[in-house]
């Protein structure tokens, strides 16, 4: 038996098309201890994620982490769990059936539209797979994070190429490394700070907090924190803000090493402390909102900030189904189709003129 995936039988008649594969991080099927355990499992157990010696690390999650971790976990997951699922997936759910409409309604011809998560499920070997049975041999995979992280968007990547290894007949394929200044995504992230704007007012302080990664790997050259320093600084003059009104804060902090700083939960601390009277919060590295923006932001944050002596605090929901994001990512997706959509052009009047000659198929 060869280790190949299944795939359909080769034919120059067949029609070709092109996937467009979002890969998001992935959220587990329930919140329970029962669920967490597997899905951190997987999670922790990737060295793009955890870069200590693997015979040491082995000892620490089975002995330690994923005995207390998954109960702790599943509480939190619990506070923000919908009637659909996990907001995760709830939101990459959406995102991708609007990116599949709006490119329709924009005419964009034999293109399919699906999600994958690198942890749990839809796993990305599922999802290419089926792909691969509708046809398609261009494949544009784009992570939905805007900054790259090997931690994040390297290893969604890593995924897709051991799957294309067990292919026997692989696409061509192209890949979004990231699209932190973007002008669509950060258009679309100032027409959310600005909606919340014009329906609450002005806060004194606009934190725009990032998923955090340990700080060695800025030393060992990720580009993770430039890259949100960047969109930061882009939002920020986007929005007219001067130094003085917004702060770039990272959270989420994990183990016991040191990360990148500040830290969002220090400086929810401080603000309160100064007495900050209102603060508004966006976690523009999340396109959708999850556990990391409603539990640890919206929830812990609120109360970090006001349990110090903060005043109002207002959370800015992610992109989600914005219409300027789907706008934004359906122009990310053309912009990276380029010349793809000409050669299935191409190739659909070469296959009609084939059929309507001598019915050769080489
Ligand atoms: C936005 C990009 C992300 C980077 C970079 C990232 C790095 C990273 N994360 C962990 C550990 C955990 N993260 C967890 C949840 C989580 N992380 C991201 C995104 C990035 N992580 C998202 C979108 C989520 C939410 C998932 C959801 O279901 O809503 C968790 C699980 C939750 C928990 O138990 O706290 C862990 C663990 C590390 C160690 C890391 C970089 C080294
Ligand atoms: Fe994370
Ligand atoms: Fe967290």
């Amino acid at each position: 038996m060869s280790g190949y995936l299944p795939e359909p039988p080769f034919s120059h008649d067949s029609q070709a098309s092109t996937g467009i594969l979002l890969i998001n991080l992935g959220t587990p099927e329930a919140p329970t201890g029962k669920a967490l355990r597997p899905y951190l499992k997987q999670f922790l157990s990737d060295t793009r994620v955890i870069e200590i010696p693997k015979a040491i690390w082995w000892l620490i999650l089975n002995g330690i982490i994923l005995n207390t971790r998954p109960k702790q976990s599943a509480e939190k997951y619990a506070s923000i769990w919908t009637k659909d699922g996990s907001p995760l997936l709830v939101n990459t759910r959406k995102q991708t059936a609007l990116l599949k409409g709006l490119l329709g309604e924009r005419g964009l011809r034999n293109v399919v539209v699906d999600y994958a998560m690198r942890y749990g499920n839809p796993s990305v070997e599922s999802v290419i797979t089926q792909m691969r049975a509708k046809g398609v041999d261009k494949l544009l995979v784009l992570p939905l994070y805007p900054q790259y992280a090997g931690s994040s968007s390297a290893t969604a990547l890593d995924e897709v190429f051991r799957v294309l290894m067990k292919l026997r007949n692989m696409p061509t394929l192209r890949t979004v490394r990231h699209f932190h200044d973007d002008p669509g995504y950060i258009d679309a992230l100032a027409q959310q700070v600005q909606a919340h704007w014009q329906q609450n007012g002005r806060a004194q302080k606009l934190l725009m907090s990032f998923h955090g990664v340990p700080r060695f790997t800025l030393d060992k050259g990720d580009p993770y924190h430039c890259e949100c320093l960047k969109t930061g600084r882009l939002l920020a003059e986007r929005l007219g803000l001067t130094k003085e009104q917004y702060v770039i804060s990272f959270q989420s902090r994990f183990g016991r090493a040191e990360w990148l700083q500040p830290y969002t939960s220090a400086t929810f601390e401080q603000l309160g402390k100064q007495g900050c009277q209102s603060l508004d919060v966006i976690c523009p590295g999340f396109v959708g909102d999850c556990l990391e923006t409603l539990e640890e932001i919206a929830m812990e944050g609120k109360h970090t900030f006001q349990h110090a002596g903060g005043g109002e605090f207002r959370y800015i929901p992610c992109l989600n189904d914005s219409p300027h994001w789907i706008a934004a990512l359906a122009d990310l997706v053309e912009k990276n189709l380029q010349g793809w959509q000409e050669v299935i052009e191409q190739d659909a009047t070469l296959r009609q003129q084939r059929a309507q000659a001598l019915g050769a198929s080489c």
